[in-house]
């Protein structure tokens, strides 16, 4: 295509909201006309699906669930007036709540106010919290946010260690759907006996975001918490974050949680037209749809060109591969279904992978995420007429080019800041795009069943780590890991148990492993 055409092409497919001052440009994605045309009665049984969901059709029919967060951020399109309430209520409680802790009218015992917020959770209970964090925290926020989302014991001792001296005074929000994951219930546990560590009473200290009535809200009143935060069932973990799951945590930290709501109510109103050409969130699928040839065909890049969007694509991964990426579409035909997403953020990533996209591999298409914003601020010259901002602009437009240059397509989202409007308004404009999506490959976007093959194993392994240690402790003697796979009857498991035994023998944990670890069969096995 030459220049003019090209030019042309931009124009006649560029779309605006001017109200969020927000463009996307799909002119680098090479589909035509035709390819539209044909797309166009797959869209509009997705805008139909979109509205039944939206009217609070179960959308999630394995699990049996309404698939609300829409209603999040427009109260008045929830099917009910109990659901619309709760959702009020909940902003409502969540503002009241703020209020008194910046205050100090809710205070640590031992302090005037608190000072931090430790966040306990994972998957949607962690990565819309840490996305929003990154992208709008304040530089010097009323409360510090710090995560713990893993079981691992050693980033829980370094975000414990670093709060040491300020335990007294930090607020921990434990964060989950289900209330029974167990990498927060370990983070928690932990937490909680650092608190008795320091002769503090955790439930001074301690809030839950969970489902009600779940074993984390029953804990929670149990041991009467200073305050719970309900998260609905109709509400998905990879959705939530305009939930209490990702609301609380952004008011503590200052962050304008209304103006984040009304971005994405606007950007919901904006994507529910059934217009692919005027619709964003359609013509971010439509693109999807192209590259990959609705197979996934093609990995999606996302490069934000703004330090302070780095978790965007961490973020999206959750939501656009959890979502999409299943086995099976919704009449039970296996199809193995997904986009992979990854990405940092521009210029910063040039200088690392971007030279396999502009010539290696061309399984991806990349999406640009442009901020007109240098800074706030004006930007001293760097050399006459230059500033680092033109930088970053000139670095995002020569990319784009390059890799178009070599046949490598690529979406241009613009927005006019870094603001709470503008992330709400990206939130949602992702959420709906992977809605639509879902529906034209005919996949259940809103359920995770792959996830559980995984937790059970763990279970399993962790189920044969007691039965080991049982079966050692009578044993009295040296045996080896055939002989004690034997006496476990898991005789299919002899690596399993073998890597059980070398995780507890490397942290001095009474097992004593002899023989040459370079040939494991040699090994024999007692404990002390
Ligand atoms: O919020 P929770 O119930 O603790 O769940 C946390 C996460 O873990 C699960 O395994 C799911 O795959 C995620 O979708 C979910 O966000």
């Amino acid at each position: 295509m030459d220049a003019a055409t090209l030019w042309q092409r931009y124009q006649d497919w560029l779309y605006y909201h001017e109200g969020l001052e927000f463009y996307l440009d799909v002119s680098r994605m090479r589909f035509d006309d035709a390819f539209v045309a044909q797309l166009q009665p797959k869209f509009e049984k997705a805008f139909q699906d979109m509205a039944a969901l939206e009217g609070g059709a179960i959308a999630n029919p394995d699990e049996d669930r309404m698939v609300g967060h829409y209603w999040l951020r427009n109260p008045d399109l929830a099917p009910t007036p109990e659901i619309k309430h709760d959702i009020t209520q909940t902003i409502e409680q969540i503002e009241t709540f703020t209020r008194k802790i910046h205050s100090g009218a809710i205070h640590p015992p031992q302090a005037p106010r608190f000072t931090d917020i430790l966040s306990i959770g994972i998957g949607g209970s962690a990565l819309g919290p840490q996305f929003v964090a990154e992208a709008l925290s304040p530089d010097f926020p009323p409360l510090g946010i710090h995560f713990i989302d893993n079981t691992d014991p050693a980033g829980i001792d370094r975000v414990l260690t670093r709060l040491r001296n300020r335990l007294a005074s930090t607020l921990v929000i434990v964060i989950s759907k289900s209330g029974e994951t167990p990498e927060p219930r370990n983070g928690m546990l932990e937490v909680k006996r650092t608190y008795a560590g320091q002769n503090l009473d955790f439930s001074h200290y301690a809030i839950a975001i969970t489902t009600p009535d779940s074993k984390l809200d029953q804990l929670a009143q149990s041991e009467r918490w200073l305050a719970t935060f309900p998260m609905f069932d109709w509400v998905g973990g990879r959705t939530s974050e305009m939930s209490a799951v990702g609301l609380l945590p952004a008011a503590l930290q200052g962050i304008n949680i209304q103006a984040m709501l009304a971005g994405a109510k606007e950007m919901d109103d904006a994507t529910r037209v059934p217009d692919i050409k005027n619709n964003p969130a359609a013509l971010l699928a439509l693109s999807w749809y192209y590259a990959g040839n609705g197979r996934g065909e093609k990995d999606m890049v996302l490069l934000p060109y703004k330090d302070s969007l780095l978790l965007f694509s961490r973020y999206l991964q959750q939501l656009v591969m959890e979502s999409l990426g299943k086995e099976k579409d919704l009449d039970g035909n296996v199809v193995n279904q997904g986009i992979a997403v990854y990405g940092n953020k521009g210029s910063t990533d040039q200088h690392a992978y971007v030279q396999q996209l502009r010539e290696g591999v061309p399984n991806f298409f990349a999406t640009f995420i442009e901020v007109l914003e240098d800074r706030q601020g004006s930007s001293p010259e760097l050399e006459p007429g230059t500033t680092s901002g033109d930088y970053l602009s000139g670095f995002l437009q020569g990319t784009r080019q390059a890799l178009y240059d070599n046949h490598r397509d690529s979406i241009t989202a613009t927005i006019p800041q870094v603001n709470p409007r503008t992330v709400g308004a990206l939130i949602a404009l992702y959420e709906r795009a992977v809605g639509l999506y879902g529906s034209l490959i005919n996949v259940n976007a809103y359920h995770q069943p792959g996830v559980e093959a995984g937790k059970k194993a763990a279970a399993a392994v962790l189920g044969l780590q007691k039965r080991v240690l049982q079966i050692l402790e009578d044993e009295s003697r040296s045996i080896s890991l055939a002989e004690l796979a034997e006496k476990a009857q898991a005789t299919d498991q002899v690596e399993t148990i073998y890597k059980i035994l070398r995780h507890l023998y490397a942290n001095k944990r009474g097992v004593i492993l002899n023989g040459n670890f370079g040939d494991p069969r040699s090994l024999t096995v007692s404990i002390n």
